[in-house]
């Protein structure tokens, strides 16, 4: 564990080295493939470096974003429902959190305008949210195929045609955590959620946050492990229907955000969904009598609604489980 500061400030998380791997998505293709796997059965999670989205799209994209959250509550809530305040779902989750949430296919993207810059005649916000979910969608198509070859699937689309789909349900998410700091010197070590624990409902989901810390995953029950903040890269994290569709290889790691006490933090989450109607299934090569199917078929609209009834952090997979009625 490497120490990035011997005195941390009194109520500064101490940085350790990261414990999910940095995959160098330009490095030696099988290697990747190999490390991408172990990683993605390991962790469920791991950053993407030389990911070839440019600095230029991302740094457009989050200007648009801080600019949006700036601007006064009664102008932020004009662009309703796709924006929220602490209200995390519809079932009473709360967090210190800010958001827009936006569907992504290309379609849905026309709308925005409809949404958000309608409000704002000078924003070119649907033309930074159409330039980054379209970038960020190519990485995440090639880190699934890259899956899929590295798990011996002969059709190496079989998951990224999902998210490639033209009805596909992708969402973009921007989240904004501004600082929380307590004024009461009692309460300056107690640490604020800004978005509670969860797994991730769909395939893959590929996360950019600015350099501020606050993502954290559970491997195991209680216990937090900080990811470092990387501008430069890209978080991965296998979702629940990846989880399903590698039949249990792959697995879908509960994670948890929290504010800073003194720094804005924003991250922009881009969840590669199926369309509606596809049916959720592991492709035959991954079912075998060794290893017989661990959940039964359902659709992303069947699983969908399963989620939004639920709070944010229920555990749904075990519902789609091949022993369950
Ligand atoms: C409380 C909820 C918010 C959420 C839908 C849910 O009922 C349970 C899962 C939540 C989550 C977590 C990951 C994504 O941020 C999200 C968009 C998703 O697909 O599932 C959110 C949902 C949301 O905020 O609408
Ligand atoms: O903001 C983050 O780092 C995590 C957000 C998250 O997990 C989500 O939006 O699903
Ligand atoms: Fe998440």
């Amino acid at each position: 564990m490497v120490l990035a500061s011997p005195k941390p400030h009194r109520s500064e998380t101490i940085l350790v080295s990261d414990v999910i791997p940095i995959i160098d998505l330009k490095g030696e293709r099988c290697e990747v493939i190999k490390l991408i796997v172990k990683a993605s059965e390991e962790f469920g999670f791991f950053k993407v470096i030389n990911h070839g989205i440019s600095d230029e799209t991302i740094d457009k994209m989050e200007e648009a974003g801080f600019s949006f959250f700036a601007k006064p509550m009664s102008e932020k809530k004009l662009s309703s429902p796709a924006y929220g305040c602490k209200n995390i779902g519809f079932n009473g989750d709360i967090g210190e959190v800010e958001y827009l949430l936006l569907n992504a296919n290309s379609s849905s993207i026309a709308q925005i305008s409809k949404t958000i810059s309608i409000h704002d005649p000078h924003s070119n916000f649907r033309y930074r949210v159409s330039e980054y979910t379209e970038a960020v969608k190519e990485v995440a198509c090639e880190i699934l195929e890259l899956m899929a070859e590295g798990l011996g699937v002969p059709d190496r689309k079989v998951f990224s045609s999902l998210i490639k789909d033209i009805d596909s349900d992708s969402i973009l998410r921007l989240n904004h955590y501004p600082p929380t700091l307590v004024k009461d010197k009692d309460k300056s070590h107690s640490n604020n959620v800004g978005f509670g624990e969860h797994s991730d409902p769909q395939i893959l989901t590929v996360l950019r946050s600015n350099d501020v810390s606050g993502l954290q995953i559970s491997l195991q029950h209680g216990l937090w492990i900080p990811i470092n903040p990387d501008p430069s890269a890209l978080c991965v994290n296998v979702g629940d229907v990846l989880e399903v569709m590698t039949n249990g290889r792959f697995v879908s790691v509960r994670h948890r955000a929290m504010t800073n006490s003194y720094k804005s933090r924003m991250s922009m989450a881009y969840f590669g969904a199926p369309p509606l109607n596809a049916s959720i299934v592991a492709p035959p090569v991954l079912v075998t009598p060794h290893r017989p199917s661990l959940f039964r078929q359902f659709t992303w609209a069947d699983y969908k609604k399963a989620t939004y009834s639920l709070r944010l952090g229920d555990t749904r997979i075990h519902l789609f489980r091949a022993n369950m009625s």
